[in-house]
C-alpha cells in the first residue's frame, strides 16, 4: 500500500469518496473508478457500523490486490486498524492525525481536512499526514454541515502556507467543468462523491475526470 507523501501525490490526482450507505454497489463502483484511472479511493459510510466498515474494507482490500491504489476510510480508527493497508481522513473535529498515525504506524495513508487556515499552526498534524484537503471548496449537497468555502482564493493561499512537499486536494461540488480551476488554484488532485457516484457510468465518468486533471496538470507543469 501507498505511504509517504510522495506516493500519495502520484497516486493524485482523482480521489473517490464513496457516497453513503455503502453496500456491494460500493465495490464494484470502487472497480469502476479504478478502471477508469482513479487511483485514491476513501470509503465513507457514517450511517453503518464498524463492523459493516470491516467487511467493506476486507473486500475492498480483496478486491484491488495487486494494485498501487491508496485506501483509507472516513474517521473510524478501529475499521482502519483492523484491515491492513488500509489508512484513514479524518477532519478537525475528528480525533487528531498524530493520534492515528501513532496507532496505524507509518505504511499507511493519513488524510486532514483543512476548515480553516488557523489549522495550519499545528505542526504535530502537519508532520502526522500524507495529505490534506481544502474542505470544501464550494458548497455541497453532499455534505452541508461544512465550514465557510475555500474558493479558488482560499485553495492558493492554502498552498501558498502549507509545506510543499506535502499533497494538497480540493473538495466539495467539484466535477468535470470545474476540476481545472482547482488543479489550477496549486490542487495536486481532487476528492469527488457525486461526480462519479451520481454518473450513469462511473468508469467513463472517472476517465474524463482523470484525463481532465492530467491534462491541467501537465499544463502547469
Ligand atoms: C478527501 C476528504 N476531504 C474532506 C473530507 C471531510 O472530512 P470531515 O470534515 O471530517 O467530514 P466528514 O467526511 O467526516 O463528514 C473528507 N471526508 N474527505
Ligand atoms: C465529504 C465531503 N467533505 C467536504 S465536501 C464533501 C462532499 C463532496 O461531495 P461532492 O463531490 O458530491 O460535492
Ligand atoms: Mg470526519
Amino acid at each position: 500500500m501507498i505511504t509517504t507523501h510522495e506516493q500519495v501525490r502520484s497516486n493524485l490526482g482523482v480521489y473517490l469518496v464513496t457516497a453513503e450507505p455503502s453496500t456491494d454497489r460500493t465495490v464494484e463502483l470502487i472497480m469502476a473508478a479504478v478502471a477508469g484511472g482513479v487511483r485514491v479511493v476513501q470509503l465513507r459510510d457514517k450511517i453503518n457500523s464498524t463492523d459493516h466498515r470491516i467487511r467493506m474494507l476486507r473486500q475492498i482490500v480483496h478486491r484491488l490486490a495487486g494494485s498501487a491504489v491508496t485506501l483509507v476510510v472516513n474517521d473510524d480508527l478501529d475499521a482502519a486498524a483492523a484491515v491492513p493497508g488500509v489508512g484513514i481522513h479524518v477532519g478537525p473535529d475528528d480525533l487528531h492525525p498524530a493520534v492515528a498515525r501513532s496507532r496505524l504506524g507509518v505504511d499507511v495513508c493519513i488524510g486532514w481536512s483543512i476548515h480553516d487556515l488557523d489549522q495550519l499552526r499545528d505542526d504535530q498534524a502537519l508532520a502526522a499526514v500524507d495529505y490534506v484537503a481544502a474542505s470544501p471548496v464550494w458548497p455541497t449537497p453532499t455534505k452541508i454541515d461544512t465550514s465557510t468555502p475555500f474558493g479558488l482564493q482560499g485553495v492558493r493561499r492554502l498552498r501558498d502556507r502549507l509545506p510543499a512537499e506535502l499533497p494538497l486536494v480540493g473538495i466539495g461540488g467539484i466535477d468535470l467543468g470545474n476540476a481545472a480551476e482547482v488543479i489550477g488554484a496549486g490542487a495536486d488532485g481532487v476528492a469527488v462523491v457525486s461526480a462519479i457516484c451520481a454518473a450513469d457510468d462511473p468508469r467513463r465518468a472517472a476517465q474524463d475526470l482523470v484525463a481532465e486533471v492530467d491534462q491541467s496538470k501537465e499544463g502547469r507543469s
